[in-house]
């Protein structure tokens, strides 16, 4: 990653206590428990994973909606944890947030100009003059009109809602959006068009975007580094790209695996990832990912494997992670061509090392039906 470091997560934390409701102890939900990441200015980057990861809590702790438990946040290399009152209100001018349901984030008893409008109005940003035309500009750049500012949110699509919704997060002209899953509440036919929005609004203030989507095709389209989260861990972190073309996690490898096959007229291959997300209060021992993965050998349910560098800003937390040929065998390929027995053999010897008591039952992995099949 060749840009400046604009936001950084030190052993990131966010545990939830919650009160058991007549006896009993109370219970701790892990939402995110222990992220490393840093964020270059400019850059689009987006976050995956499962519903109840934690994706949507680490971005409130970026922007310090929420506190952390443990753990700092650095903006521009100071931490955001340590910031007065007046510094934090600077603070959220410049880290806007873009939220997935525009129906029900604008106040309905609110002019769409008032709406967007407020930020600049809390921030004390600019005259009453100075601010309408702030508005009326930013409302051409969403491709709606200045008179739309008399209106109200209810005359509005959802397309155009979600357009006054980036109007208001850009307003004060923040460095940092995020959007938690800005798209996904919108048919699919508008959601090219405020993709395009916020792609041409990013390039003309140079925003870094941390967009958070499940879609993984609008985050391929769109973003330039992806962070893969399971269980309130990173587990995948890589340029676009190298994501997509050789995931280096089980765990990724089964998301993409899910991506439904865009042929006309056929029958979708939706594969789901085997079992369900395991309950953050009590996240597996070892490798979180260990009681869903095809790959799980022993070492896995006892040893927590590290995110470690595969090259070329590529990270995965994966005890095979280091040699991505072996990532790609898959148990069933043994009896498909012999270069596939050969990488088999391969991936056994690898196994044997990392897990020497596993070497002379290796075969009877071979019965295993595959996960993501
Ligand atoms: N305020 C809260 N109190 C208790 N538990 C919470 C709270 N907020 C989130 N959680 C729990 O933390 C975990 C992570 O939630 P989070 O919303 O961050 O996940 P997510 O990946 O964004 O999911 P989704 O895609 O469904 O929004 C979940 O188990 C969730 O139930």
């Amino acid at each position: 990653m060749s840009h400046t470091p604009i936001l950084q997560a030190r052993g990131l934390k966010r545990h939830f206590v919650t009160k058991a409701p007549f006896f009993g102890d109370p219970t701790v939900v892990r939402a995110v428990d222990g992220v490393d990441l840093t964020i270059g200015e400019g850059e689009t980057f987006a976050i995956v994973g499962e519903s109840g990861c934690g994706k949507s809590t680490l971005a409130r702790l970026l922007v310090r909606l929420i506190e952390p438990s443990e753990g700092q946040v650095a903006y521009q290399g100071n931490d955001i944890g340590d910031l007065s009152e007046q510094a934090l209100r600077d603070l959220r001018a410049e880290l806007q947030f873009i939220f997935q349901d525009p129906f029900s984030s604008l106040n309905p008893r609110m002019t769409v100009g008032a709406l967007i409008e407020e930020p600049l109005r809390t921030h004390g940003i600019g005259t009453l003059e100075a601010r309408s035309t702030a508005v009326a500009r930013i409302l051409t750049r969403v491709g709606l009109r200045p008179e739309h500012a008399d209106r109200y949110p209810h005359e509005f699509s959802g397309g155009q809602r979600q357009r006054i919704g980036i109007a208001r997060a850009l307003v004060s002209g923040p460095k940092v959006v995020i959007g938690d899953e800005p798209v996904s509440a919108l048919d699919v036919s508008i959601q090219a068009q405020v993709i395009n929005i916020l792609e041409d609004l990013r390039d003309a203030f140079g925003l870094t975007l941390i967009v958070i989507a499940h879609d993984l095709a609008v985050i391929r389209h769109m973003s330039d580094r992806v962070a893969v989260m399971y269980l309130g861990k990173i587990v995948e972190v890589s340029p676009t790209d190298a994501l997509f073309r050789s995931p280096a996690h089980p765990y990724t490898e089964a998301l993409l695996e899910a991506i439904p096959i865009p042929t006309v007229g056929a029958r979708k291959a939706h594969v789901a990832i085997e079992g369900d997300l395991p309950n953050p209060i009590a996240p597996p021992s070892g490798c979180r990912f260990h009681t869903r993965c095809p790959y799980a050998i022993d070492t896995c349910r006892t040893e927590e494997p590290v995110l470690r560098d595969l090259g070329d800003g590529h990270q995965a937390a994966c005890h095979f992670a280091g040699d991505l040929t072996l990532k790609r065998i898959k148990p069933g390929d043994l009896r498909r061509t012999p270069a596939a027995a050969r990488r088999f053999d391969v991936y056994s010897a690898a196994r044997a090392r990392t897990d020497p008591a596993k070497t002379q039952h290796s075969s009877s992995r071979e019965e295993k039906p595959h996960a993501y099949r």
